[in-house]
C-alpha cells in the first residue's frame, strides 16, 4: 500500500468533545458491511467495470500510441473537457508539475494544458499565444454533447481555419467520447471532429466521467507526460485489496473511511474537508471535491467537500475550521516531505530571529506543520482523519485515486443513494441553452 491511514484522532473516545462516537462508528460499519456485500454482488455481476480497471493492461498500448501521435513534433497539447473529463488527469498531471506555482514548464516533451473551465478571455489569449501550427489538441467528452466541450473545439477549428490550416485539421484533433449508439441521440463531438479526419478513442461506456481517471480519459494526460501508467494502475489495485475476497469492511481503508463518513453524516457534520499538504495535491482535492459533490448530493442527503491545501490555508481556513461551529470532519494528507528541499543556513536562520530553523528544510518544516495540525485539530475536539503518503508517485497516487473511488461509491450505497448519476445537473444545462438561443447573459 502506497499510503496509511489512521481515524483514531477522529473518534471522541480518543479526542472528546465533538469527535465521532464509538455508536455512530458501530452504526456506520454495519451500514458499510451492507454497502461493501452490494459492491460485491455488482462486481460479481460484470456491472461495476470500474473495479476491473486497476488490473486491465489490453487498453494500454492504445492510449500510449495516442500519446505518442499527440506529442509527435508538439510544443503544447491542450486537453479539451470538463468535469470528470478533465479533473482526473490534471491530479495525475501534477505528478509532473501541471499547475504547480512557479514551475509552468516541463523539462522535457510538451507543454500540457487543460482548459477545464470555459473563460472567454482565457480561450482567446491561448489561441492568440499558442503556435497553432505545433499545437495539437485532445477533445475528452463521455458524452459528447458537453457545451463547453463542443465550444471550445468549434473555436480552435476555426483558429485552424484562419491560420490556413484547416484541410489538415485532423491531424491537430484527437476525440475520446463514447461510441456512437445505435438508434441513440447523435454523439455531437464525433459529429463535429470525425468529418475533419480526427481519430477518435473510445471512452468506457460502463465509467461514468468523474469516476473514469483510470481509464484512457486520466491516462491518456498522464503518458504524453511521460507517466508510468500500468504503475497508476498497479497502484490502484493496492486499494482493492480485501474487496474480492471477502474481508471484513474493518480491514478494508476504503470501507472505514467510508464508515468514518457515515458516522460523521449521522452525527449532523455536514462538512467533509479534505486538506492535502502538497502543491501536487492540489488537482486531486478538486477531482476529489467533484467526486465526492456529484455522487452524494442527492435526496436531500451527502455532505459538503471542501478542498483545502496545506500549508498555505492554516493561514486562510484554519481559524475556522478550530473555533467556527464544529459541523465538519477533517482529512489531513501529508507526504514524505521531511528532510527535502532548501536547507536554512544557521547564520541566516539566527539572524532571521529563527535559530530553530538552523540546517532543517523546507520539507521539515512542512512535515511539521502537517502533524502540527493534526494533533491542533484533535486537541480541539475536531475529527480528523490522517493519510500519510511517504512517496507520492504514480502508484500510491493511482491507489488514493482507487481508495476515494471506492470510499465514495460505499458511501452512497450506505446513504442510500446512487453514487453513479446526476440527474440535478441537467435543469441549469437545459436552461443556459435557452438563454444562450435567447440572447440573455
Ligand atoms: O464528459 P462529459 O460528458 O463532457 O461531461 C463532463 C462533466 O459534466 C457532467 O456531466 C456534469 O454536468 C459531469 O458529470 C461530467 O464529468
Amino acid at each position: 500500500m502506497g499510503f496509511t491511514q489512521s481515524i483514531d484522532l477522529a473518534l471522541a473516545s480518543k479526542i472528546g468533545g465533538d469527535g465521532l462516537s464509538d455508536t455512530a462508528l458501530d452504526a456506520a460499519l454495519v451500514a458499510v458491511e451492507r454497502a461493501l456485500g452490494r459492491l460485491r454482488e455488482e462486481r460479481r455481476a460484470g456491472r461495476l467495470p470500474l473495479l476491473a480497471m486497476p488490473t486491465a493492461t489490453d487498453d494500454l498500448p492504445a492510449v500510449t500510441a495516442a500519446a505518442e501521435r499527440l506529442c509527435k513534433g508538439a510544443t503544447d497539447v491542450i486537453f479539451l473537457g470538463t468535469g470528470g473529463s478533465s479533473l482526473g488527469g490534471q491530479a495525475l498531471a501534477q505528478l509532473r508539475d501541471y499547475a504547480v506555482p512557479a514551475l509552468g514548464r516541463f523539462a522535457e516533451g510538451p507543454r500540457v494544458h487543460f482548459l477545464d473551465n470555459l473563460d472567454p478571455l482565457t480561450f482567446e489569449g491561448l489561441l492568440q499565444r499558442l503556435p497553432l501550427a505545433t499545437s495539437r489538441f485532445a477533445a475528452i467528452s463521455k458524452s459528447g454533447g458537453t457545451g463547453e466541450t463542443l465550444m471550445q473545439a468549434i473555436a480552435v477549428l476555426g483558429a485552424l481555419d484562419r491560420a490556413g490550416l484547416r484541410a489538415m485539421a485532423g491531424e491537430f484533433f484527437l476525440g475520446l467520447s463514447e461510441p456512437q449508439k445505435e438508434g441513440a441521440r447523435r454523439n455531437a463531438l464525433r459529429a463535429l471532429l470525425e468529418p475533419e479526419g480526427a481519430p477518435f478513442l473510445d471512452h468506457h461506456t460502463g465509467i461514468g466521467g468523474r469516476y473514469s481517471v483510470l481509464t484512457n480519459v486520466g491516462l491518456l494526460p498522464a503518458a504524453v507526460l511521460g507517466l508510468d501508467i500500468a504503475a497508476i494502475r498497479r497502484g490502484a489495485s493496492q486499494s482493492l485489496q480485501g474487496v474480492p475476497s471477502g474481508s471484513p469492511a474493518r480491514e478494508i481503508p476504503a470501507a472505514v473511511g467510508a464508515a468514518l463518513n457515515v458516522a460523521a453524516a449521522l452525527e449532523g457534520k455536514a462538512i467533509s474537508v479534505f486538506m492535502g499538504y502538497a502543491d501536487r495535491l492540489e488537482r486531486f482535492t478538486r477531482w476529489w471535491v467533484q467526486l465526492w459533490a456529484e455522487s452524494l448530493g442527492k435526496g436531500g442527503k451527502g455532505t459538503q467537500p471542501v478542498g483545502a491545501l496545506g500549508p498555505v490555508d492554516q493561514h486562510s481556513q484554519q481559524q475556522l475550521y478550530l473555533a467556527g461551529p464544529k459541523d465538519k470532519l477533517f482529512t489531513v494528507v501529508t507526504t514524505g516531505v521531511a528532510g527535502k528541499g532548501p536547507s536554512m543556513d544557521a547564520e541566516l536562520a539566527a539572524r532571521a530571529g529563527e535559530p530553530g530553523f538552523a540546517a532543517k528544510t523546507i520539507g521539515d518544516l512542512v512535515a511539521a506543520q502537517g502533524l502540527a495540525m493534526i494533533d491542533t485539530f484533535a486537541k480541539n475536539g475536531c475529527p480528523v482523519r490522517h493519510i500519510h503518503v511517504p512517496r507520492l508517485d504514480e502508484k500510491s497516487l493511482g491507489g488514493l485515486l482507487m481508495h476515494f473511488m471506492l470510499e465514495t461509491i460505499l458511501t452512497g450505497y450506505a446513504l442510500g443513494v446512487d453514487p453513479f448519476d446526476q440527474p440535478a445537473v441537467e435543469e441549469a444545462k437545459i436552461l443556459a441553452k435557452k438563454y444562450l438561443a435567447e440572447g440573455r447573459g
